[in-house]
Order: C-alpha cells, then sequence, then structure tokens
C-alpha cells in the first residue's frame, strides 16, 4: 500500500535535551511501509462528496490535513510504533470507488496487525472503514458504536453522508451477519421519526443526547459495557457533530445541545481500554467552519484519547 503520506504535515515544538520521554507526534509518526511494526496506523479519508450529496456543508476533504496538524504537538505517551499511511482521495464524485479504496486500505492494515485510526472525510467514511475492518475479520461479529447527533440511517437514491448503517446494515443481511450498532448522543429534533422507525426496525440501541449529560454518566457507561460485552470486537466511530456547537463548530451540522467532550472522552476511553477496539474513525471535521481551532483541538483530543488507552 503506498498512498504517499505527507511527512511536511508534521511538525512543532521540539523539548531539546529533555531526552526520550519529552517526544511529541510529530517526532515519533513514521511514513508507514513494509517493514513498520503493527502499531497505529493513520488513515486520511479526503472526502466530502457524501456530505454534498447529503444536503450539507462542503469542506470535510481538507479535514485530514488539519487534524494530522493539530496532532503533530501533541505530547506522546502511548507505547505502540505510530505510522502514517497518507490519504485515499475522491476527486472525480465517484464515491463507491474512494470507498472501496478506503475499505481496501482498512483491510489491508488490520491484516498487518495494525490499529487503523482513520481522520474523515464525511461520515461517508464509515461504510469504508468498516467495510474493510469486516473483510479482515469475517468471522466476528463487530459492534458499531457510534457517536453521532444523527442516526445516519437514511434511505437515498444514491450513498451518501447519511446512508453508512443503513448500508451496512443491507451487507449484514446479505451476508448473514448479525446489525449490531449503537449510537450515542442522538437528538430527537434532528432525526425524522421515519429514522426512529428504522433504527427500532433494525434493533439499534441508541442513548439520546439529553440521556448523555455528565450526572447520568454511570448510567451511559453501563449501557456500553453492556453493547460492548454482547460482540467480538468494535468499530468506533465518532462524528464530531455529536459535540455542542460550542465546542465543535467545524462540522456541517453544529449541535444546539450535544453531549459534552469530557463524556465522550471517558466513553471513549473506556472503549479503547476494553480490548476489542478494532478500528476507529473521526469524521465530519470540516476546517473551513472552525473557529480559532477550537473544532481541531477537540476533535485532536478525541484522536489521542483512542491512543493514550487504547489495549489490543
Ligand atoms: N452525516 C449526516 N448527517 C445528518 C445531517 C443532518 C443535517 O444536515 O442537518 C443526516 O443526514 O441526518
Ligand atoms: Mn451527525
Ligand atoms: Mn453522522
Amino acid at each position: 500500500m503506498d498512498l504517499s503520506p505527507d511527512m511536511q504535515l508534521w511538525n512543532g515544538r521540539v523539548d531539546t535535551g529533555e531526552g526520550d520521554r519529552a517526544r511529541r507526534w510529530h517526532q515519533v509518526v513514521r511514513p508507514l511501509d513494509d517493514g513498520t511494526l503493527p502499531g497505529i496506523a493513520l488513515l486520511g479519508f479526503a472526502c466530502d462528496e457524501g456530505v454534498a450529496r447529503n444536503q450539507g456543508r462542503i469542506g470535510a476533504a481538507e479535514g485530514p490535513a488539519v487534524l494530522r496538524r493539530a496532532l503533530a504537538g501533541h505530547a506522546w505517551h502511548p507505547t505502540a510504533p505510530l505510522a502514517d499511511a497518507g490519504d485515499v482521495a475522491c476527486t472525480d464524485g465517484d464515491l463507491a470507488a474512494a470507498q472501496q479504496r478506503l475499505a481496501e486500505a482498512v483491510q489491508q492494515l488490520v491484516t498487518a496487525g495494525h490499529f487503523p485510526l482513520v481522520l474523515g472525510g464525511g461520515h461517508e467514511t464509515a461504510y469504508g472503514t468498516y467495510s474493510g475492518l469486516a473483510r479482515a475479520c469475517p468471522e466476528s461479529v463487530i459492534g458499531i458504536v457510534n457517536f453521532d447527533a444523527h442516526f445516519d440511517l437514511r434511505a437515498a437514491a444514491v450513498p451518501t453522508s447519511g446512508t453508512p448503517f443503513a448500508q451496512i446494515a443491507d451487507d449484514c443481511a446479505v451476508r448473514s451477519q448479525p446489525f449490531r450498532y449503537a449510537c450515542l448522543g442522538v437528538a430527537e429534533p434532528s432525526n425524522t421519526q421515519a429514522l426512529f422507525d428504522r433504527a427500532r426496525a433494525l434493533d439499534v440501541r441508541w442513548r439520546l443526547d439529553t440521556e448523555m449529560v455528565p450526572w447520568r454518566l454511570a448510567e451511559t457507561r453501563s449501557f456500553l459495557a453492556d453493547f460492548v460485552a454482547s460482540v467480538d470486537r468494535v468499530y468506533l466511530t465518532i462524528d464530531l457533530d455529536v459535540l455542542p456547537a460550542a465546542q465543535m463548530p467545524a462540522v456541517s451540522a453544529p449541535a444546539g445541545f450535544g453531549v459534552e467532550l469530557a463524556v465522550v472522552e471517558t466513553l471513549v476511553a473506556d472503549l479503547a481500554a476494553s480490548g476489542k477496539l478494532a478500528a476507529a474513525d473521526l469524521v465530519e471535521f470540516n476546517p473551513r467552519f472552525d473557529q480559532d481551532s477550537h473544532g481541531a483541538k477537540a476533535a485532536a483530543r478525541l484522536a489521542w484519547c483512542i491512543t493514550r488507552h487504547l489495549k489490543r
């Protein structure tokens, strides 16, 4: 796999003379090659074709590069190797082909023993990430944990950023595999009754944004632990529009209510430490709508959290 990572994106502060334990991401990350030991592999999906098709605000294709720059200066804590596998892009409007290329890259990474951390891209990223993981481990029951204000279970004429979990449900039905999907942070005003009906028909587990307030965190942790216990492996997808608009302005559809970053981070850390997390993506980050990098910082913090707590 050669997706030509742009290593120029990785630069930042150097604490000269403080030794190995003072390193930051930009000093640790290496371009992925055949000799890279199994570890964390960053993979960009530079695509907002699904957002455009879903009547959203484009710009998420610029997300992967900005997220790498935001991550570059973070202190390095994990011990696993960190590699940059480069980007899969969608430049010709052929979303299905781009999702297939993403799936192939994710499949190769998982098969080689890496943990793919995919930097989206709109939520159409999820269909590629999931498909790659499912191909790499066809015997596993994969549980999808989606932090999102939206179910993304739309029935649309063409695939969009609003359809990935409906597409996955269809694929699972074809393969006679169970469709295991938990959606955390669902905003009632942002999902029609038809979407709730589809979620019920597909046996989706969900928690509303109003149920994910900090003072009900213990309940939410237990909800998530029960879901994780019921599957073999977990695919985590974080749609950044789950965060309140004040914490995450840099998305197509900012949340009026949202789930606090502190709550999301605690739950993400739980998932990373579960030993079942097999792949993750962060999606919908759109730098065009950021304010003084607040959104980039929140998104980078969640990516950092996954790597900090990851147990495999
Ligand atoms: N990823 C897509 N999410 C939402 C967008 C909603 C909106 O644009 O208001 C959806 O399709 O439901
Ligand atoms: Mn969303
Ligand atoms: Mn979404």
